[in-house]
């Protein structure tokens, strides 16, 4: 076994040229107040020793038991919550907060519900962008409307849309303000089987056209099957940490009937259930003998 003296930084200043993001014994613990007057604090420790290369325009898909840590170390990502130790880097820089360079999907949409579908996507680019010039600023809501098939919507409100066109606005404005990486926390989460599917396809679609790193949660085999090039398979929680990073050879463009037919499908799908009941049944048997 090789134990590193560096400091986490400098393995990820180390890390390959086409490393994009890297995390290096990243760890996060959440302090909680208990006790009648809330005066003892507990230490919970939900991510421990994670490590992690993801190299340019790959598409990542996270999955684990419910509540082991997907979002914490998404959001650790985005900059929205800070690590309690290691080193999370971008391009070689580290990340201290939430950037135009990442763009967010939430699996609750997060529009501004008093602004149209165009307002939404505008606001987001004159906030990131507020020296372009308004014609460009049109241009490129224009474009990401007709991106996303919402060009007839523009001028509808949130209230006014059905929720597989509004998570269309949340990719539609997550991408308008041109990140390098695209973070999504169970996008299609709430949405019925047909819709996820169409905008599977979409993903998929606008994903070949611009190849932006992706990292996405998912707790569908199919959908991560589907969509990625590698997929990050996580442990249970309390110190929730990476079991396994599987790699997904199907060739690209995809569509699902093409994929299901691919001699790796099977034993890709078997081994992410596996590791999904083993891991679920283990925080089961946590819960009952606590
Ligand atoms: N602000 C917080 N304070 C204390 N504990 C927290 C906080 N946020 C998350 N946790 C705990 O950290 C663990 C991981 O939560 P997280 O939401 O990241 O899991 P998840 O894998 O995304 O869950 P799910 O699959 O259900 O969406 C959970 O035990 C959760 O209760």
């Amino acid at each position: 076994m090789t134990v590193s003296t560096q400091p986490e930084y400098l393995t990820c200043l180390e890390a390959g040229d086409n490393v994009q993001l890297c995390l290096r014994n990243v760890s996060k613990v959440f302090s909680t107040k208990q006790g009648l007057f809330g005066t003892k604090k507990k230490e919970f420790v939900a991510l421990e020793n994670i490590n992690l290369d993801i190299e340019y325009n790959t598409f990542v898909s996270i999955i684990g038991p419910s509540g082991c840590g997907k979002s914490t170390l998404l959001s650790i990502i985005a900059g929205l919550s800070s690590a309690s130790g290691g080193s999370v880097m971008m391009n070689k820089e580290p990340i201290i907060g939430p950037g135009p360079d990442r763009g967010m999907v939430f699996q609750s949409y997060a529009l501004m519900p008093w602004m149209t579908v165009e307002e939404n996507i505008r606001f987001a680019v004159e906030t990131v962008y507020p020296k372009m010039p308004i014609n460009q600023q049109k241009r490129i809501v224009k474009e990401h409307l007709q991106m996303v098939g919402l060009t007839g919507a523009s001028k509808k409100h949130p209230h006014e849309l059905s929720g597989g066109m509004r998570q269309r606005v949340g990719i539609a404005r997550a991408l308008a303000i041109n990140p390098d990486i695209l973070l999504m926390d169970e996008p299609f989460g709430a949405l019925d089987a047909l819709t996820r599917g169409f905008l599977q396809e979409e993903i998929e679609r606008i994903w070949e056209e611009h190849r932006k790193t992706v990292i996405m949660i998912t707790h569908s085999i199919d959908e991560a099957l589907l969509l990625s090039d590698k997929i990050i398979m996580m442990t249970k929680g309390p110190r929730a940490g990476i079991a396994q990073i599987l790699d997904v050879p199907f060739p690209r463009p995809r569509n699902r009937f093409e994929v299901e037919d691919h001699p790796a499908y099977h034993d890709l799908k078997v081994a992410m259930e596996e590791h999904l009941y083993r891991e679920t049944r283990a925080v089961e048997e946590a819960r009952v003998n606590n």
